[in-house]
């Protein structure tokens, strides 16, 4: 995504987000933990593999294991043992014999192939082998899943589920992760009331940081919430004061435009320093970055819509590199629009999309409606943004459109 034209007085979200990235700087402290207790950590180094998995041939079926050789002149083979999961054969395995095998033991020496037993009849210790075979059927090769020496996995991985498992079939027991980021969440203004709570006359539910709260869970990082904060300097600056403390990064929402009563500008500039504040982005315009004595700072807008998409746009990657993680991949499409569009020039929009396929078999998107930034129903019935660049101006339906499809956070 590339900008020009932006309105002045204001950042270009591009160069906006450059700046963050260029100013946040990742976690160092590590710690070792089990590979129970690691899921969703950032992995600290590398995995290689310390052995082949599986580490030996082994059977595939329930069967007979042999020589293919030794089917060749007969279809009858002579059983002389027995190879279970955990209880191998010991022997040698001769021309004209077989061995009993069970799904997933070891191989014995000298077989190279399976049989099920199904395509078998047994007298006794005669096999008669009822099918053609060909050779290695039914036999898992030692390192066909992972080999020795592999590299399994990177360091700024985040690990799965399925991770923890790989690690488990690796025999390795612990591993080294950056630990956690502790992120302050702060929302300020006097109409806010929790949900539970009665409305007086001109209060609104406090939603932003329940949705941010959600969205930092699934980032993986301790959330510290102080709840609402009055539109007040002496109680902001001792939120900030004590979030700055505790946190790695701090992100208040509300009170950072130009109102009477926003003072989170005000207070980032006496307690520490600002990056930016305002950018060419819509909605979002009044997003503050800065830094505290100790912590990374994010404004977001108390508009509903602004706070999240300012999150999610510019707070989020900023927050992945501090935490080590690999860089959010977003997927980008050209695609037809459906709808009219209205925008004025001068700002980069992040309207709200629905991208499905018509009945020719084509992307399009259409908008969700009303783009207000306190319409927070336009993000919950999306599933893609529609960007337009700053300098464009209203979109007219069938004009092709730039598409960012939503991702595990929205
Ligand atoms: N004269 C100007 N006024 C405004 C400008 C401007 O450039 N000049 N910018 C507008 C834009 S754009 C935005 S965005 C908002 C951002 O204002 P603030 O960040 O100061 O936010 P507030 O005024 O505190 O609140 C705005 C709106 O959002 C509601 N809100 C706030 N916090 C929450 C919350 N936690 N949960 C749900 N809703 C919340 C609040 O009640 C307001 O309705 O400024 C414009 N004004
Ligand atoms: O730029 Mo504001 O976020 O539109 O309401």
């Amino acid at each position: 995504m590339s900008d020009c034209c932006s309105a002045p007085g204001l950042l270009p979200f591009e160069q906006a987000l450059a700046n963050m990235l260029a100013q946040v700087s990742p976690v160092t402290e590590t710690l070792t933990l089990s590979i129970e207790q690691a899921l969703n950590y950032v992995l600290a180094q590398e995995i290689t593999s310390p052995l082949n998995v599986p580490p030996h041939d082994n059977s595939a079926m329930d069967g007979y294991a042999f020589a293919i050789n030794s089917l060749a002149a007969n279809k009858t083979l002579r059983l002389v043992g027995r190879s279970m999961a955990g209880a191998p054969f010991q022997g040698i395995c001769q021309p004209g014999e077989c061995i009993r095998i069970m799904t997933g033991a070891k191989m014995p020496t000298c077989c190279d192939s399976v049989e099920m037993q199904e395509n078998v009849s047994a007298d006794g210790e005669i096999i008669t082998f009822l099918v053609d075979k060909i050779f290695g059927s039914h036999v898992r090769q030692a390192g066909e899943d992972i080999k020795l020496g592999q590299q399994v996995l990177q360091s700024g991985h985040k690990l799965t589920a399925v991770d923890i498992g790989v690690l488990a079939s690796l025999g390795v027991a612990e591993v080294k992760v950056y630990r956690k980021l502790k992120v302050a969440l702060i929302a300020t203004g006097d109409e806010l009331k929790r949900p539970g709570q009665a409305l007086q006359v001109g209060d609104i539910y406090e939603s932003n940081s329940f949705v941010l709260a959600a969205m930092l869970q699934k980032l993986d990082v301790d959330v510290i919430d102080f709840g609402i904060i009055e539109d007040d300097f002496q109680a902001i600056k001792s939120a900030f004061i004590s979030a700055d403390k505790q946190a790695d990064a701090v992100i208040s929402t509300g009170g950072v435009s130009v109102g009477e009563a926003d003072y989170t500008k005000t207070v980032l500039d006496e307690l520490g320093e600002i990056g930016f504040w305002k950018i060419a982005m819509k909605p979002g315009k009044p997003f503050a970055f800065g830094k505290l004595a100790n912590s990374i700072f994010f404004g977001l807008p108390g508009n509903p819509v602004s706070a999240l998409v300012t999150f999610h746009q510019l707070a989020l990657p900023a927050l992945t590199k501090m935490q080590n993680a690999q860089p959010l991949k977003r997927t980008h499409l050209r695609v037809k629009c459906s709808s009219d569009l209205r925008k004025s020039p001068g700002r980069m929009d992040f309207q709200r999309g629905i991208l499905s396929v018509n009945s020719q078999g084509e992307n399009v998107v259409s908008s969700t409606g009303a783009q207000g930034s306190g319409i927070l129903s336009s993000l919950a019935k999306a599933n893609c943004y529609i960007i337009l660049p700053s300098a464009q101006g209203k979109v007219q339906a069938g004009e092709m459109v730039q598409v960012q499809l939503f991702d595990q956070f929205l």
